[in-house]
């Protein structure tokens, strides 16, 4: 039975979430063969929990997300091939639609803290396919692709190093006269620590070490190494290798360490697409030796989608709750209302909907743009290559960074919005968050990622004083005007962070030459400008974002429904107002707003969470997350929620006995003075 606070919501609501189904899953036919792949899994007995995952050990959680796994990607390959036909060849697009489905939200109903075989195809994968010459490609991919003996990932973080890449200790010394590399962890910090599905699930890896022909240093390189039997799974002769332990989070991963003592490859074995050693020993670096990276930059893109569909994972349970849940009269005398309908309450939750739904289009943008890339990558124009590289680099930094942090921030709000029920494990805020937060470290942590952006920008920002023609993303440095406060606020409120943006990052310059006055080195001059610098990478994060969301609703918004069209554009309007309202700091730093027109951007802001209210529960039922997914007592499609936490509680190990052993042991003793 349906709870009637929900059912009274759906049938009020002036959208109809089908509709906004259709629209978010891509199309009707999407949305289809979605729900149809999801119900293949969901209503399958054999991907059913007996036991809340919760209550597992370490040990069996792992166990059985192995179990589960590889009944998972059995079953999935089987649909995939069938869809695929013919085309079902590993090319970016391929892989990029695959790992979705792992990732995204099937593979989130069946691992709610991430399974251990996921790495293999984001980073083993994906390196071959980006570092791979074609020869290792016809050797490799196909096999990888189909799991044939192969179950990778990608080791290239240390116990000792993990941001400052360069300083990674683990060795290949080049043997001409076998032709083979020495793999070597010189030391307790050149241990590999780290790599997901490294612990006890992979038999090969991608390394990343620093090469070494004869005495030459040739820098980092990527090398692919056996390191469990094919047969029998135990580690190969030189190989250390086990888990590195539970986790705040993604308990399923299967995080490993790995050392090698002379561990030998063949020569063949270094990834080639882009640096060569031949038989006889010659280093040839024939591309871009930053595309060693390229793996990195594929996750950052694909992380602003990850984090966003965590984000609103929890923005439904907690608008559906919010919406089941009845407290506090808000007139003395009157029912209790629905703790949605406290304004408090909407201010918490509509502005992370609306964000979700941002990175939504800012991820499409950023993948597109991330395609785009990589084919000028290909045509070997050496200028226009690096730069668009260089861009890409900057942006996919600073909205890694900025998404991950904000989600995280946003789906503890969410948890604390639904108050103590909110804490439970069944309610299920604890695996999405730390999922979310584990983004805001891996492949870059935050700051260090947003360095990276603020330098890019200041050189936009010093080639812009230089009337230089700037790359798309920041051509807003060359507008030095003023703001002129019109009319339509969300032009205004984007306007505002861009100039905030650009008056940051010139503050950040400024910072920087004055301690290059001082006569210190550039290095010195960044770390002592770096506050600066990641207020400048954060504003324009900002800027970009609000920018990016508004040009991409209006640009596909004639094209859609009346109805889902209406309900996109407040949320586009409250995601921008709301950016604006929590940079006010920085907004109000660096433009000439006057208390009225902030108060009018507050009173818009009011009157957009009222305008959302109605379609609350109608908008998240239309992000269409199965109950499966969302893994929660609070968040399930008919609200039920009390006999859900009733019976969640009902079922776990410790209540299947009215007696637990250990009163007899302990507490019984303790009393009777036995101890
Ligand atoms: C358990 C997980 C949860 C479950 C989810 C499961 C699956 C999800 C899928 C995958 C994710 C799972 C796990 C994550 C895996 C990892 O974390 S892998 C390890 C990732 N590690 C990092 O990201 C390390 C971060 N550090 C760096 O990237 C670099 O070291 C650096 C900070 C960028 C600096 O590099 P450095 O070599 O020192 O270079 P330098 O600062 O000197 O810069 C040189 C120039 O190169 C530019 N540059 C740097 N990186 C790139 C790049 N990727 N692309 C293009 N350009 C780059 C840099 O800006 C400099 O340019 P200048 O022109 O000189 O300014
Ligand atoms: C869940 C999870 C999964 C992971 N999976 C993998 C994997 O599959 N493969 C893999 O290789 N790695 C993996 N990693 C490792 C991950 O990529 C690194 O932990 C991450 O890049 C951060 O590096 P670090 O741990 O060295 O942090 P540190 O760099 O030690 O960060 C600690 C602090 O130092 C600061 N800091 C460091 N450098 C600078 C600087 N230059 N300027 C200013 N401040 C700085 C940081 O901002 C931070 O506050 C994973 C990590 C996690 C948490």
């Amino acid at each position: 039975m349906m709870n009637v606070d929900l059912q009274q919501e759906r049938a009020s609501a002036t959208i109809d979430s089908e509709d906004f189904a259709q629209w978010w899953a891509g199309g009707k036919t999407n949305l289809e063969q979605r729900r149809s792949l999801e119900s293949q899994f969901f209503n399958d007995p054999q991907f059913d929990d007996v036991i809340p995952a919760s209550c597992l050990s370490y040990k069996e959680r792992y166990e059985h997300s192995v179990a589960r796994g590889t009944q998972f990607l059995h079953k999935l390959r089987q649909w995939f091939s069938e869809k695929q036909g013919k085309n079902n060849v590993c090319d970016l697009n391929t892989l990029q639609e695959f790992r979705f489905l792992l990732s995204g939200p099937l593979g989130t109903g069946l691992f709610q803290q991430s399974f251990p075989l996921r790495l293999h195809f984001s980073m083993f994968v994906s390196t071959l396919l980006n570092q791979g010459t074609e020869e290792q490609q016809r050797k490799w991919l196909s096999r990888a692709w189909h799991m044939d003996g192969i179950i990778g990932t990608y080791a290239q973080t240390e116990l000792g190093h993990g941001s400052y890449i360069r300083g990674l200790e683990t060795r290949a010394d080049y043997d001409a006269e076998h032709e083979e590399f020495i793999l070597n962890t010189p030391n307790l910090t050149a241990y590999k620590w780290w790599p997901g599905g490294l612990g006890q699930t992979a038999n090969m890896v991608v390394v990343l070490g620093q090469l070494y022909v004869g005495e030459k240093h040739c820098g980092l390189q990527s090398f692919l190494v056996r390191i469990r039997d094919e047969q029998t799974h135990e580690p190969i002769l030189g190989v250390d290798v086990g888990d590195i332990g539970p986790k705040l989070g993604a308990n399923c991963v299967n995080n490993g360490y790995l050392g090698f003592q002379n561990v030998r490859i063949p020569r063949d074995q270094m990834l080639m697409k882009n640096a060569q050693v031949t038989s006889d020993g010659k280093f040839i670096q024939s591309g871009q030796p930053l595309l060693l990276y390229g793996t990195m930059v594929f996750v950052r893109v694909i992380t602003v989608r990850d984090v966003m569909f965590e984000l609103l994972q929890a923005g439904t349970i907690a608008t559906r709750y919010s919406a089941v849940r009845r407290q506090s009269p808000i007139e003395p005398g009157k029912p209790e209302p629905q703790i949605l309908d406290h304004l408090t309450q909407q201010a918490k939750i509509f502005p992370q909907l609306a964000r979700g739904v941002s990175y939504r289009l800012v991820a499409d943008w950023l993948w597109q743009f991330y395609q785009n890339v990589m084919q000028t990558l290909e045509k070997k124009d050496s200028a226009l290559a690096s730069d668009s590289l260089a861009e890409l680099h900057a942006v996919s930094c600073c909205l890694k960074a900025v998404a991950t942090q904000e989600a995280s921030e946003g789906i503890d709000i969410l948890r604390k919005a639904c108050g103590g029920h909110g804490y439970m494990a069944s309610a299920n805020f604890d695996s999405i968050y730390g999922l979310a937060t584990a983004a805001y470290t891996y492949e870059g942590e935050y700051t260090v990622l947003l360095l990276q952006t603020a330098r890019f920008l200041v050189r936009q920002y010093v080639d812009s004083l230089k009337r230089k023609i700037l790359p798309g993303s920041v051509t807003y440095l060359r507008d030095v005007s003023r703001l002129v406060w019109g009319k339509d606020l969300v032009e205004n409120c984007v306007r505002s962070l861009e100039i905030a943006s650009l008056e940051q990052i010139r503050l950040a310059w400024q910072c920087q030459k004055e301690q290059r006055k001082r006569g210190l080195g550039v290095e010195q001059s960044n770390n002592l400008a770096g506050r600066q610098l990641v207020a400048a990478a954060t504003a324009h994060a900002h800027a970009f974002l609000t920018r990016t969301t508004v040009r991409e609703l209006r640009r596909i918004v004639s094209g859609l429904k009346p109805s889902v069209a209406g309900i996109l554009t407040q949320l586009m309007e409250l995601f921008v107002l709301d950016t604006f309202l929590r940079q006010a700091g920085q907004v109000l730093r660096w433009n000439s707003i006057n208390g009225r027109q902030l108060r009018q951007v507050e009173q818009r802001f009011e009157q957009l969470l009222s305008k959302l209210r109605p379609n609350a529960v109608a908008l998240v039922d239309g992000f269409d997350f199965h109950d499966r997914v969302l893994g929660s007592t609070l968040g399930a499609y008919d609200g039920r929620v009390y006999e859900r936490l009733m019976a969640e509680a009902r079922r776990n190990p410790l209540n299947q006995e009215t007696v637990n052993s250990s009163f007899y042991s302990h507490l019984q003793p303790m009393m009777r003075g036995k101890l």
